[in-house]
């Protein structure tokens, strides 16, 4: 991707020996930077050092793809399936120092979706994950990465909450399991939403498959949604759209216009939301879409219950 090229090698940690299924749990990204070597690895999981000197994962199939993961945010930033043709976007005006999120990728908005009492999006964006589990199947890596309330978190909201995002990367697919489990006494809830930032040509862009979905429009006022329904078989990006689709279907296509069609699945992200920012952010507006699987409506979980949903995303 872009905005995300450098790569020391010094810093780089290979995770070590990938047999078919290998597992080291509890990985801390700081042990692996105190025991950093020079290897790279050419499949599995390596621990580099990104933008900011930030720790970056490099993920990277024994079929040619690869995804690029930060630990601030527990953020994808790039999903190669071919060299030099990242299908994911960072937005120019991004930062890599920890005083803002990653804008670009995947971004979490958890336990907000917002707007609402908390910081836009919430905090689990601004925070840093750590590698709990580290895999390889079969030549696919897999990793999974882990979040805890600190005391920032519960400055925000006072909960005790563990959160699990596997991330799967294949040749031609790149997958993710959350998993979100009360670890409090007592219940909270939250919504929450992957904020998926594809490369495009926005005007040429197009995503099919929410015709009939009831519709909140952000535009133009973000806190009293416009009820409606789509009536569109092919929504498009005209200008400004900022719009959640509720009880969107199992699987929508985005088109990029740049020559691919991205199969953007989901278990149990119940809604959609799709969003440009138009002339709001002139510089690259014109580069890409979000198309987000999110659950809009509040989740409850009692102590001890756990939320898992997934987001297959794909190209054929
Ligand atoms: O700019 P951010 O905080 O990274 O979030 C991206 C955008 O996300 C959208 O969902 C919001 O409606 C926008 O207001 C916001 O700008």
């Amino acid at each position: 991707m872009a905005m995300v090229s450098t790569t020391s090698s010094l810093a780089t940690v290979t995770l070590p020996n990938y047999r078919r299924v290998n597992r080291y749990k509890r990985f801390r990204v700081a042990m692996a930077f105190a025991s950093a070597g020079k290897e790279t690895a050419s499949v599995g999981v390596s621990v580099t050092e990104g933008e900011g000197k930030l720790p970056k994962l490099v993920l990277t199939s024994a079929h040619g793809s690869e995804a690029e993961i930060y630990l601030y945010g527990g953020c994808i930033t790039s999903w190669k399936v071919a060299k030099d043709k990242d299908l994911l976007f960072v937005r120019p005006d991004a930062v890599f120092n920890k005083k803002k999120p990653i804008s670009g990728g995947i971004p979490h908005c958890f336990p907000q979706f917002g707007p609402g009492p908390m910081q836009q999006h919430g905090f689990a964006r601004n925070m840093d994950w750590s590698v709990a589990e580290s895999q390889s199947e079969d030549g696919n890596p897999i990793v999974t990465l882990e979040l805890k309330d600190d005391p920032y978190s519960r400055s925000m909201w006072d909960f005790s909450f563990q959160a699990l995002y596997k991330i799967n990367l294949r040749e031609k697919s790149l997958s993710t399991e959350l998993v979100i489990s009360n670890t409090d006494t007592k219940p909270f809830s939250f919504n929450t939403a992957l904020h998926t930032y594809f490369r495009a040509s926005v005007t040429a862009a197009s995503v099919r498959g929410l015709n009939g979905c009831k519709t909140l429009n952000k535009d133009p006022d973000p806190k009293n949604p416009l009820e409606g329904k789509e009536e569109r078989g092919i929504v498009t990006f005209p200008g400004f759209v900022d719009c959640i689709y509720l009880d969107a279907p199992a699987e929508v296509i985005l088109d990029n216009g740049l020559g691919d069609s991205i199969s953007i699945q989901n278990t149990n992200w119940s809604d959609a939301v799709l969003w440009n920012p138009y002339l709001q952010m002139e510089a690259c507006y014109k580069d890409f879409v979000c198309v987000e699987n999110a659950k809009i409506g509040n989740l409850q979980l009692e102590p001890q219950q756990s939320w898992v949903a997934k987001q297959i995303l794909s190209i054929a």
